[in-house]
């Protein structure tokens, strides 16, 4: 179906107006999300539930008219898959079991184990793809390795991905072999989704900022660069969204590098500068800083026709820079979506 939106603009072609998404769309500044969730019980079994992930995917659909639904998970269900503990502390964020030795790392499951864990995932996905307006893209998606990485090796978030880095220096082999296994793993994961019906995957490597010089290369393009190359071989014409977050300079052919279709951008740099350096090779989906959200009234307006009107001689999806906060409006992003499309 080429006629959607989103798929138009990832094969290239500039639109009058831009199709728009945006990063965490379902999510607690909703209140049908908080009412969703607090029926699953947690957020974890939320992402396990079919019925109610597909409903709070469908949410922003049915309230605002998006062009694209992402599938709701996490980037971190695959930890689990591969065999860590995996919760999350109210209030905190996620907390994993951590991989830090040769002997921890072996104890992990092989990377074509993940699908028992994984299969209510790829049921969202199917009914998902059953339930989607005609018009509506569906997005899939998966963390790329060194972010998944950077959590697995510390246990939680962290702010300079310390623990990772230090693992990277000290046992490289161990470190390089984590990579390697999870880039297995998101390859099958991401195929199992396109399977079952996701049209577009997107990885998440919201922490590619912290490497640098050659452990970019080495860590964000590589490991993204085969996972792209293996699921177009698997699912030729398949679209991919990739997002090196806060990568700055490193977004400049990062599309060519890794075969992406598209590059998101965050708001770390300025949509003028991102039009004249990263989409002249293709799509760019971006970059409202999602403060906006929190913050609305004529500045929202100012800054999201400022994007529009800096993409709008090339193909572009209208997004944000990082995901939407839970004390966002709802107000406020319907006043993007109207100033998006009605300029
Ligand atoms: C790093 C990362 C994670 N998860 C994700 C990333 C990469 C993107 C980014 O940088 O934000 C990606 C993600 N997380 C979620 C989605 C679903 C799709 C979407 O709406 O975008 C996606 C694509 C749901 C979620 N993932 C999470 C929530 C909030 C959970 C809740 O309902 O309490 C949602 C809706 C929880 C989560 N999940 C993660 C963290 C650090 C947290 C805690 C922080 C927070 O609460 O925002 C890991």
């Amino acid at each position: 179906m080429t006629d959607k939106l989103i798929l138009r603009a990832l094969k290239g072609e500039t639109l009058p107006v831009p199709p728009i998404w945006m990063m965490r769309q379902a999510g607690r500044y909703l209140p049908e999300y908080r009412a969703t969730r607090a029926q699953a019980g947690d957020f974890l079994s939320l992402c396990y539930n079919p019925e109610l992930a597909a409903e709070v995917t469908l949410q922003p659909i049915r309230r605002y008219g998006f062009d694209a639904a992402i599938l709701f998970a996490d980037i971190l269900l695959i930890c689990q898959a591969l065999g860590a503990d995996l919760w999350f502390e109210t209030g905190e964020g996620p907390r994993l079991s951590t991989i830090t030795t040769p002997a921890e790392l072996a104890a992990l499951k092989p990377a074509h184990a993940i699908h028992d864990r994984l299969s209510p995932v790829y049921e969202t996905v199917r009914r998902l793809s059953r339930d989607l307006p005609a018009q509506t893209t569906l997005i899939g998606f998966a963390g790329a390795p060194w972010t998944v990485a950077t959590y697995m090796i510390a246990g939680r978030g962290t702010k300079d991905q310390g623990p990772a880095h230090a693992l990277k220096a000290a046992d490289r082999a161990t470190f390089a072999a984590l990579i390697d296994l999870i880039t297995e793993a998101t390859i099958d994961y991401l195929s199992e989704q396109v399977k079952a019906g996701a049209e577009v995957v997107k990885l998440f490597d919201s922490w590619a900022g912290s490497l640098k010089g050659q452990d970019f290369t080495d860590f964000a393009v590589k490991p993204v660069a085969h996972i792209i190359a293996e699921l177009k071989r698997r699912h030729p014409g398949l679209p991919i969204i990739a997002f090196p977050r806060e990568a700055g300079q490193g977004y400049i052919g990062f599309a060519k590098a890794t075969g992406a279709d598209c590059v998101a951008i965050d708001n770390s740099v300025s949509p003028d500068w991102a039009a004249a350096h990263v989409q002249r090779d293709g799509c760019v989906q971006g970059n409202l800083a999602p403060h906006h959200m929190v913050s609305g009234g004529p500045a929202l307006v100012e800054a999201t026709r400022a994007v529009v009107q800096a993409f709008r001689k090339g193909p572009h999806i209208f997004n944000l820079g990082h995901g939407i906060t839970p004390d966002a409006d709802p107000e406020n992003v319907a006043l993007m979506i109207e100033t998006v499309r009605k300029g």
